[in-house]
């Protein structure tokens, strides 16, 4: 039976647990507070994160890492990202031996705008990790730990790592893939979120379905756009991590993304919506990371710079809309992706 340590306990890290401990894992978590450990433990619920699911028997909550950490082949981190860094420098103390590092976290780091592999290379030595893979996809806590139908996709670089993890977590009700394109999986995980900001903040401006198609149509080409200019391949984007996950993000009601966006739409601050969803929204600061991303690589993102423009700058909803439909004309197919295309086929 293998042993997986969960960096995390919101409502990804408990919900990725419950697959782990379905498929027979022993599962520990980590969480920091002991009334929330003492809940996991004893009522087997994580109530703020997970209203209503019954967690396995099999899930047991720490409050030290050395507990969770003790033991274990895996270590699933599914934190915000904006934590993941010194949350592995208090992990990587504790850290005796050498297992294989799985995230599963959505976003690129503020201020450095690096992705969740690259932190994990950057603060966990090679002596104490077997690899890093990246777990990613269409996939809502909300329904992964009711067991509904989901599909996600593991990436690394080395194909027999990404299936050890596919091993993993595979069952009926989840169902995995594999990549070796890390990078663009990661890309497309994280950047979907903005385009979820904006599909939401167009649903709250009243603007209809036609409005969303076209958000989600192109916002797909700008993440490929600079992904595939990072060095991802075209194709990861037309997967789970891409447009699968474009599709769940911006259609659902649990997306806190779209949530956010919605809010914002219908008028309310910024910091006022951020306060009262009480969960983590990755597509805010990553707009800010992708917009100085495209910036700095010289890559066109539209609507990523107005969704910029309209959560740092105060720029009003309706004129960023009206500044995206007014751009100048252009072709559908870039000549630069044919060019892409034209080296991977
Ligand atoms: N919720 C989902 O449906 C879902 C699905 C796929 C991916 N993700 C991604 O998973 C990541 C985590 O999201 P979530 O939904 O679980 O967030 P969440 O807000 O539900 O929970 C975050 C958890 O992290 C804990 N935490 C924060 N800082 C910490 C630190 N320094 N050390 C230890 N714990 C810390 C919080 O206490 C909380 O328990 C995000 O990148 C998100 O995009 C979420
Ligand atoms: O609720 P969101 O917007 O953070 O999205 C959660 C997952 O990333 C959906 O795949």
């Amino acid at each position: 039976m293998s042993k997986v340590a969960v960096i995390g306990a919101g409502s990804w890290g408990t919900a990725l647990s419950i697959v782990l401990a379905d498929n027979g894992c022993e599962v520990a978590i980590y969480a920091r507070r002991q009334e929330q450990v003492d809940e996991i433990n004893h009522q087997h619920t994580n109530h703020r994160y997970l209203p209503d699911i019954t967690l396995p028997a099999n899930i047991v909550a720490y409050p030290s890492y050395r507990q969770v950490l003790e033991g274990a082949q895996y270590v699933l981190i599914a934190l915000p990202t904006a934590a993941i860094r010194t949350a592995l420098r208090e992990m990587v103390k504790e850290l005796d031996h050498c297992p294989l590092l799985i995230h599963s976290s959505k976003g690129l780091e503020p201020d450095t705008y690096k992705r969740v592999s690259e932190m994990i290379a950057e603060e966990v030595p090679e002596s104490k990790r077997r690899g890093i893979v990246v777990l990613s996809g269409p996939s809502h806590a909300e329904e992964v730990s009711r067991r509904s139908p989901t599909t996600v996709v593991v990436a690394a670089p080395e194909l027999k790592q990404a299936e050890e993890v596919q091993d993993l977590f595979i069952n009926q009700h989840f169902r995995v893939y594999t990549n070796t394109d890390m990078l663009g999986v990661e890309i497309g995980g994280a950047l979907k979120n903005i385009i979820a900001l904006g599909a939401g903040l167009s649903d709250g401006l009243g603007y209809g379905d036609n409005a969303k198609a076209a958000l989600m149509t192109r916002g797909l080409t700008e993440i490929a756009r600079l992904g595939v200019q990072m060095g991802a391949h075209p194709l990861t984007f037309a997967g789970l991590a891409g447009v699968g996950d474009l599709i769940v993000t911006c259609t659902s009601r649990h997306s806190r993304n779209w949530r956010c966006g919605y809010a914002i739409g219908q008028g309310k601050p910024l910091n006022e919506v951020l306060q009262s969803m009480g969960m983590v929204v990755e597509g805010v600061r990553t707009t800010k990371a992708a917009y100085q991303i495209a910036q700095d690589k010289k890559v066109e993102m539209p609507i990523t710079k107005e969704l910029y423009h309209v959560l740092f700058e105060g720029k009003s909803p309706r004129q960023a809309v009206d500044d995206l439909m007014g751009r100048g004309r252009t072709h559908e197919m870039e000549s630069r992706f044919f060019d892409d295309f034209n080296r991977y086929f």
